[in-house]
């Protein structure tokens, strides 16, 4: 539904330019909720913001719903751009207008008759949860509220395709839920495809399939959201988890932790686990079959979506050969075995 051919985009030029989006391929299916993450300044609303040409990407093709977008003369994107909704952070919502007028606007802009502007906006007022607000103002509502304005104001021209450049940053957690709940709902009851870039991971967590990964302008790993949360590919990847799932050794372990091993230290690992991982009783294993002792520090389980994550951070007690022995054992049992570092036991 969504295609991106090597597209890239350079603002300014010679010594001053910034190369926010290096060439760059995507592929959204119809009917997915794709999700693209990254830090600030990463090349994330960049990256949006040329699916509907808000920004003219430097080389590549966009594609929308088997159109090549950027092959139209401006009449024609014009009216291309109706098979593609956008909302922001800041929703954009003209405060002179009622929530009715805001929503018909992009009616009223393509000449659609009054008696069927309010035919196709009542519809979308309900589906949004705004019946009792037609006639207030944005000034009158909440975040959340006008973040549904916005929505069913995207909605207005029955687009395709639903970009979400940063849409529910501005609001709490609780609003969060509920908007990220009608975004899961208008891409079932709509079979609407929607392209989101945040950064947060529960974001990503709660309603993505698929997630990409943009750091300096690249996109450095693309995954099903669930293998996305099992077993991030890259570095950036696991600092995205680590940060969410707050598994960070305790400072106390941190200042105590040494980069090699020594003839009394033992190793400490982080221990990420999945699927028929999850129901094995490891530590019990590695005690009875390596002869290690095993010391949680830190524990934890997480369901994300269909999946189930188990997270440990653990000092493995034994002799050199033995703690290797237990770590090869982890890494073949399907765990993300990352060593920490190496502590000194004391006596
Ligand atoms: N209009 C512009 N002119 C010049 N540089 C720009 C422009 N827009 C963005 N940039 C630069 O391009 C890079 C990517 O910016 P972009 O806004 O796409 O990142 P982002 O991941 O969306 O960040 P944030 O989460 O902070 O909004 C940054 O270095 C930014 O300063």
């Amino acid at each position: 539904m969504i295609t991106l051919d090597n597209v890239s985009k350079t603002y300014g030029s010679g010594s001053q330019a910034i190369h926010a989006l290096k060439p760059t391929n995507l592929h959204v299916p119809q009917g997915a909720i794709h999700g693209v993450i990254g830090l600030s300044g990463a090349g994330k609303s960049t990256l949006i913001r040329c699916v509907n040409l808000l920004e003219r990407p430097t080389t590549g093709r966009v594609f929308v719903d088997g159109q090549e977008l950027t092959a139209l003369d401006a009449k024609a994107l014009n009216q291309a751009r109706h098979r593609v909704g956008m909302i922001f952070q800041h929703f954009n919502l003209l405060s002179s207008r009622t929530v009715f007028a805001n929503v018909a606007l992009p009616l009223e802009l393509m000449g659609v008759a009054k008696r069927e502007i309010r035919d196709r906006v009542q519809p979308l007022l309900d589906l949004t949860g705004l019946s009792d607000k037609v006639d207030k103002y944005p000034a009158e509502l909440s975040g959340g509220q006008k973040q549904r304005v916005a929505i069913a104001r995207a909605l207005a021209s029955r687009p395709k395709v639903l970009l979400c450049d940063e849409a529910t940053s501005a609001l709490d957690p609780q609003t969060t839920a509920s908007i990220l709940e009608l975004l899961q709902d208008i891409n079932r009851k709509l079979g609407l495809t929607i392209l989101l870039i945040t950064h947060e991971m529960e974001v990503v967590k709660t309603i993505c399939h698929k997630v990409g990964l943009i750091s300096a302008g690249e996109l450095v790993e693309e995954a099903d959201v669930g293998d996305f949360f099992t077993a991030p590919s890259t570095r950036l990847g696991r600092d995205f988890l680590n940060a969410f799932l707050e598994l960070e050794p305790p400072q106390a372990l941190v200042d105590r932790l040494e980069a090699q091993a020594g003839p009394s230290t033992h190793p400490v690992v982080r221990l990420t686990f999945a699927g028929d991982a999850v129901a094995t009783p490891l530590v019990s294993r590695l005690a009875r079959d390596c002869g290690v002792d095993v010391s949680i520090l830190e524990a934890k389980v997480e369901s994300i979506q269909d999946r189930t994550l188990g997270l440990m951070i653990a000092e493995l007690i034994g002799s050199p050969e033995k703690t290797r022995e237990a770590l090869d054992y982890l890494e073949s049992h399907d765990l993300q075995v990352e060593v920490l570092g190496h502590v000194q036991r004391d006596a």
